[in-house]
């Protein structure tokens, strides 16, 4: 807890700030917190201890950090157990493990982590598909098993230059993925919820067309309700034999059993995927096949893009609570 006491309401430097879940050791945003003496209460230690600052501070807790760890960590429930609070901050992009109609109705402001990760998630996406392609990984296990010297060369992998590549979801990563595809001789269409106006790249309404005209899908969009497996094996299966699907976006959006199952019986080409629909389980086949990489939810966490997130967090309490507009604003 800080050493800094609450001393008011209206001063951002003594506010309460309730973490609620513990943040991944590489996140370092509760010594952010504490430098700018925010009143940090940590509440995921045990279950008596969150019981224990709800009775003492409840009244006066005013903002909450959270995350996105697979559960409806921020429900309509336990938002009601704070009857002072007005901010919520998300150190994701993403929102869905926030009840947003609770935080509406209460006139609670929402931040997430807008654009910080969007490059470097973008990055990720890339390599997971050059990964996947020229069997990077593969390869690498090869070499270090001593098989080079006794079967020779690895398998032929296949060229990027050329290929149709089908980005669902052209958000702020969509389209930092379709710039670097570009730059790799790449045909880039998208699929979204609604055209972008002022894009060329063709656009599918139908994810099963444009899965059918692609040789690689690469999942950027949301996990909501009309994402949650929108990727099905009907999808799966119109993306073909020689098809290859990324995935940087979330695991639910792909329904994983049927892919498991495409990928097992060679109904798809292979898979590059940074997130699971049980993280961090991941299903055992996986791990068996040459032609899937795999990767622990990190392809938004670089150095530069934590930094940024830290600071985007101060800075997004600092402004909230100084009359001030959010920077990354979800609901503002
Ligand atoms: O997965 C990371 C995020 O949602 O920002």
């Amino acid at each position: 807890m800080s050493p800094v006491p609450f001393q008011h309401h209206h001063q951002p430097q003594h506010l309460k700030v309730l973490l609620i879940q513990k943040p991944p050791s590489s996140i370092p945003v509760e010594s952010h917190l504490i430098s700018k003496n925010f009143h940090v209460l940590k509440a995921w230690e045990s279950p008596e201890l969150l019981e224990q600052i709800l009775s003492s501070h409840a009244d006066s807790i005013q903002a909450l950090i959270c995350y996105d760890d697979g559960t409806n960590v921020v429900d309509a429930g336990f938002l009601r157990q704070l009857p002072a609070l007005r901010l919520v901050v998300t150190i994701t992009a993403a929102v869905n493990h926030i009840d947003m109609a609770e935080c509406r109705q209460r006139g609670i402001a929402v931040a997430n982590s807008g654009m910080v990760y969007s490059e470097d998630v973008a990055d990720m996406a890339v390599g997971l598909l050059i990964d996947v392609a020229r069997n990077i990984s593969a390869s690498d296990r090869f070499v270090r098993h001593g098989l080079w010297k006794t079967k020779g060369g690895y398998p032929l992998g296949f060229k990027l230059g050329g290929k149709r590549v089908g980005i669902v979801g052209l958000g702020s990563i969509g389209s930092e993925v379709a710039k670097r595809l570009e730059g790799f001789g790449c045909k880039i269409s998208y699929n979204s919820r609604s055209q972008k106006p002022s894009i060329s790249y063709p656009f599918y309404s139908n994810i099963k067309e444009l899965a059918a005209k692609s040789d690689v899908l690469i999942i950027c969009c949301e996990l909501n309700d009309q994402t949650h497996h929108l990727i099905d094996r009907e999808v799966l299966l119109a993306l073909g034999k020689e098809g290859v699907i990324i995935n940087v976006g979330r695991g639910s959006i792909i329904d994983e059993k049927e892919m498991v199952k495409c990928l097992v019986n060679g109904e798809i080409r292979g898979a590059g995927l940074d997130v699971f629909e049980n993280e961090p389980d991941v299903p055992k086949e996986l791990l068996e096949l040459d032609n899937v990489v795999v990767s622990p939810h990190k392809a938004f966490s670089t150095l530069e893009s934590i930094e940024s997130l830290c600071q985007l967090v101060v800075a997004n309490l600092e402004a909230f609570f100084s009359n001030k507009p959010l920077f990354t604003p979800v609901i503002g």
